[in-house]
This record gives structure tokens, sequence and C-alpha cells, in this order.
């Protein structure tokens, strides 16, 4: 026998890995959007930053997020487009899809982008990129994999995974989430989707354009996150183009097996051979090992306004930090921890000037406060509601995109929230953005002339109907205008 010259212990044993010590300016863990975000910029201005990811690189918008799901709805939207038209005088096809095609279309979108968020990409940025899960040891202390990593702060960027509910015969039965719905190569019959959030109907719309059957199962309201109003203008085309909802139907138990899935609720048992389980996300903490370091959380990371956790050398930004769970919020939380972490400067993020959208057609976006926010922050009688619809606006009529409207609330003179639902009301809630992010007067909107025929224009429409009861509806202006013209030469 050759070579026994180890002791018995060390057989026993596997070799220890041997630590690498690392120090650098800013550790940030998680290489999604706001991770990334961070990175770039901080890296760009001369920090030494290191950043860790242990899945892949992008994180969830680019894998299992926003990127996959706009993708999977352009397919959604082209062969919506072949089974109508009759109207403009094009003769509706059934369009012959292919569903594994589409999802190879989703798989070509993220290959395209992914150059954007690689690790050479990060690399070439002069960041140290480390491909593995941090768990922190102590309050200033991080290990991943082989690396022991100090860092002068540290930015928690993790995210979130779906959320799977603890609901009985749900662990028996096969469902998919978002990090496997868009793998799915096989075209569902009936997709059963539980929760009526942005992810279920989105998904839900993409795959009954698609060809499938779909259910969409909500414990509460569908789209609840947004003005009722304007969430029905959504839901009333989802209906119509088949799409089954069924609200106040929190389910109780799950039954059967792959291809036959019973999903039961106190409205009635719904069966499909696919279940989608979008009921919202849980924060990814339970790698970080938080308490080591002295960083408080409930379901997510607790932080003030300025980002910053319990633990002083530590931020948290992104969905880990709980409220939105948007890319461009990610986005912006990373832009606002360079300040206090590269310059010693205060920052705090916002909220009031948030947008979102959700990618249904029609879309569903938002600014700023509800109607019903804005009259429980403001009360009834301060609060001014200007509306104008898409059936008003000449380029909508043109192409028979009439469904839908917007909301602007107005608190002395100044919005405080838009609402809009309909054609490219992602694109157009920028507009509103802008004015809630500047705190600008509604006077802006009003003094812009926008181009005709622009969908753009119901946001001029809706501004001018401030200085409707004020210009058109005045007795003292009509009063003016009759005394001017008397003596006017
Ligand atoms: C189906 C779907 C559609 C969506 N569509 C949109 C949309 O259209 N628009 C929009 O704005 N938002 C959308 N979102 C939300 C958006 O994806 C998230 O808000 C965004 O990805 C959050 O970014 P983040 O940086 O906080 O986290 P993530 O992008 O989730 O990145 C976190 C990263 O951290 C890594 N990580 C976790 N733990 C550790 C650890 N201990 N060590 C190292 N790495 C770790 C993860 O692997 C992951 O890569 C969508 C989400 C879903 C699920
Ligand atoms: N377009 C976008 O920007 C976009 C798209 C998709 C997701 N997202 C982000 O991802 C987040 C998560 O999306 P989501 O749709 O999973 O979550 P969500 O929390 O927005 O919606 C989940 C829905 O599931 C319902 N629900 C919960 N438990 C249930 C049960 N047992 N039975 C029936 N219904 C139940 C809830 O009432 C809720 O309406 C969103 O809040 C958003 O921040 C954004």
């Amino acid at each position: 026998m050759k070579d026994t010259a180890h002791t018995p212990n060390e057989t026993l044993r596997p070799q220890e890995p041997v630590m690498q010590e690392i120090k650098t300016d800013v550790l940030v863990i998680g290489a999604g959007s706001g991770g990334l975000s961070f990175a770039a910029g901080a890296s760009q201005m001369g920090a030494d930053v290191t950043l860790l990811e242990g899945h892949k690189m992008g994180g969830d918008c680019l894998n299992f997020g926003c990127v996959p799901s706009k993708a999977l709805i352009a397919a959604g939207k082209q062969a919506q487009a072949m089974r109508t038209g009759e109207t403009l005088g094009v003769t509706p096809v059934l369009p012959k899809v292919s569903y594994a095609e589409a999802k190879r279309h989703v798989h070509r979108v993220i290959e395209t982008i992914a150059p954007v968020d690689s690790q050479e990409r990060f690399e070439g940025l002069g960041v140290r990129v480390i491909r593995e899960y941090g768990r922190f040891v102590d309050k200033e202390t991080v290990e991943a994999g082989r690396y022991r990593i100090k860092a002068r702060r540290v930015v928690i960027a993790t995210g979130s995974s779906p959320f799977v509910p603890p609901i009985p015969g749900l662990d028996e039965v096969p469902f998919e989430t978002n990090e496997t719905l868009f793998d799915l190569m096989e075209k569902p019959d009936h997709l059963i989707v539980v929760g009526g959030g942005p992810i279920g109907m989105e998904m839900a719309q993409a795959h009954v354009r698609l060809g499938s059957r779909v259910t969409v199962i909500e414990g509460a309201k569908a789209l609840g996150k947004d003005d009722p109003e304007m969430a029905e203008v959504v839901l009333k085309r989802l209906r119509k183009e088949g799409v089954e909802i069924v609200e106040e139907a929190q389910v109780s138990r799950v039954s059967g097996k792959k291809g036959t899935i019973t999903v039961h609720t106190p409205k009635g048992d719904f069966t499909g051979d696919t279940l989608l389980m979008a009921v919202g996300r849980k924060a990814n903490i339970e790698r970080l090992n938080l308490d080591a370091a002295g960083i408080k959380h409930d379901r997510a990371i607790t932080v003030g306004a300025d980002l910053r956790t319990t633990n002083r050398r530590v931020y948290a930004i992104g969905d880990v930090a709980g409220g939105f769970q948007f890319t461009h919020v990610a986005g912006y939380h990373g832009a606002t921890v360079i300040r206090p972490i590269l310059f010693g400067l205060p920052a705090k993020a916002r909220t009031d000037h948030i947008p979102w959208a959700t990618y249904t057609d029609p879309e569903l976006a938002q600014v700023g406060l509800t109607e019903a926010q804005a009259v429980e922050r403001h009360g009834k009688h301060a609060v001014e509601v200007l509306r104008f619809p898409y059936h008003e606006n000449d380029r909508a009529i043109a192409e028979g995109k009439t469904d839908g409207l917007i909301k602007v609330m107005v608190v002395k003179g100044r919005p405080v929230g838009a609402s809009i639902a309909g054609e490219k009301a992602g694109e157009l809630i920028g507009l509103w953005a802008l004015v809630l992010a500047n705190k600008l007067k509604i006077g802006a909107v009003a003094a812009m002339v926008a181009p005709y025929p622009t969908l753009g224009e119901i946001s001029k429409r809706a501004a001018g109907q401030y200085y409707v009861p004020r210009l058109f509806q005045s007795d003292m202006v009509k009063k003016v205008v009759g005394l001017v013209q008397k003596y006017l030469p």
C-alpha cells in the first residue's frame, strides 16, 4: 500500500478549503436589477466593488420575470392580431400557434439581452464577480464559497422568489411558478392560474391568446392593487377573450396528479392540466444569516427611507427591502445608495413618484395615488379627479383601440396621482411620472402641445379638464370677456 503518512483523523475529514480573504470597498450580494445597477455605477465612479451571485447573472427580471413574460406576451399579441381586424377590412385567420416556438422566442430574447448583465461585462467594468451565495458570519464579514470578504459597506440585493403558500395538497401535485413556466415547452390545454395579480393576469392573457383554456382563481379582487375602475377595463377584455376569472375564491385545497389537477375553492372546484401559482413573492433572506450581522427583518429586510438596515454599514435594495417590487424600483434604489456609499452624502428613496404598469392588453398603469388613496390622504373636497376617455381620442378611434381612460388626481393645482387603462398606458404614464417626480403643476401638462393625432393627447385633454369649470363655466370669466369686448377697438 502507498502513502499512509496522514493521521486517521485526516482520512475521515475532507480537506478544509483554504479561505481566501478579500478586502473591498463595497460588497454587493445579488446580481439582479438592483445589484447590477449599483455595481455598474459604483465601479465606474472608482469604487472597488465585489459582486456575489449564487445563481444566474441578471436575476429574476432577465431570467424568470419581466423579460420572458414580455416576450411571451408579444407572441400572444401577434396571435391575437391575426384573429382580429375585421372592422379594419382585414379578414381574421385562425393562427397556427407553436407554443414551443413561442418559448424559443422567449429564450432568444433572454439570450439577446443577457450580455448586458453578464459576468464578462461586469468584469470589464472592473467589478470582481464571484459566482457564489453569500452569508454573513459577523457584522462586517460575508463568506461565499472559499472567500471571506470584509467590506466597508455591503449592499444586499438578493431579490425575491415565488411565494408558495401552505395550501393542503399543494406538496403532492406538480405546479409551475415564474421560475419554471418559461421552460415549459408543451402548451397547457387548460391552465389554472392561482393569483390574479400582475403575474397571473399577464400570463393568463398570453396563454389564452396562444390557444390554452385559462381559469384564474383569485382570493380577493383581481388586479386588486390598482384602481378598481381602471382594473375593470382590463378584466372586461380578458373575459371577452375567454379568460375565466373567479374572484373571492381563496384556494382551500389542491388535489390530483400530473395532467389532472383540481383547485378547490368556496366558489367551486376547477380542474385543468397545468397549475401556475402566482400568489406573490417572498424576500430572499434565508441564506444570508442576517442575525449574525445584526440586521433586523420580518418577511423582508427592515430599512428606512435611506435604505439602511439596522446594521449601519449595510444597505438593502430592490425586492428584498419590501415595498414596491419592480425592476425600475430596484434600479432607482441602486442609484440612490450610490450617494451615501461613495460620497458619504445623505440620500432618501421616495415612493410618491414610482410608476408601474401591467402589460396586459389593454395595459394598466399607475403613478402616485389612486383616486381612493388621494381621497383618503387629502379628503374628498380637496381632490379633483380629471378624466378623459380613449374613445374621444382621434388616434385611438383610427386604430380601433378605444377601450380605456385616464384619471388624474389633483390637489391644489398639483397632480398627486395618475391612472391609465388603455392602449400603451405603460408608455403614457411616463409623462405623469415626470410631473410627480418634479412636483409640477397641472398647468405644465396643459401648456404642452402634443402632436396630433397621438394617444398622448389624452394627457393634455385630461389636464385641460382642470380649466373647464374655471374658464368655461365661470360667470366671472364671462363678465370680464363681455367687458373687454365692449371696449376693445
Ligand atoms: C413573472 C414576473 C414578471 C415581472 N415583470 C416585471 C415588469 O414587467 N416590470 C417590472 O418593473 N418588474 C417586473 N417584475 C419584478 C422584477 O422582476 C423584480 O422587481 C426585480 O427583478 C427585482 O430586482 P432585485 O435586484 O431586487 O432582485 P432579483 O432580480 O431577483 O435579483 C436578485 C439576485 O440575487 C441572487 N441571490 C439571492 N440570494 C443570494 C445570496 N445569498 N448570495 C448571492 N446571490 C444571491 C439571486 O440569485 C438573484 O440573481 C416581474 C417579476 C416576475 C416574477
Ligand atoms: N408588469 C409588472 O411590472 C409586473 C409583472 C409581474 C409581476 N410584477 C411584480 O411581481 C410581484 C408579484 O406578482 P404576483 O402577481 O405574484 O403577486 P401579487 O401579490 O401582486 O398578486 C397575488 C394575488 O394572489 C392572490 N392570492 C394570494 N393567495 C391566494 C390564494 N390562496 N388563493 C387565491 N388567490 C390568492 C392575492 O389576493 C393577489 O391578488 C408584483 O407585485 C409586482 O411587483 C410586476
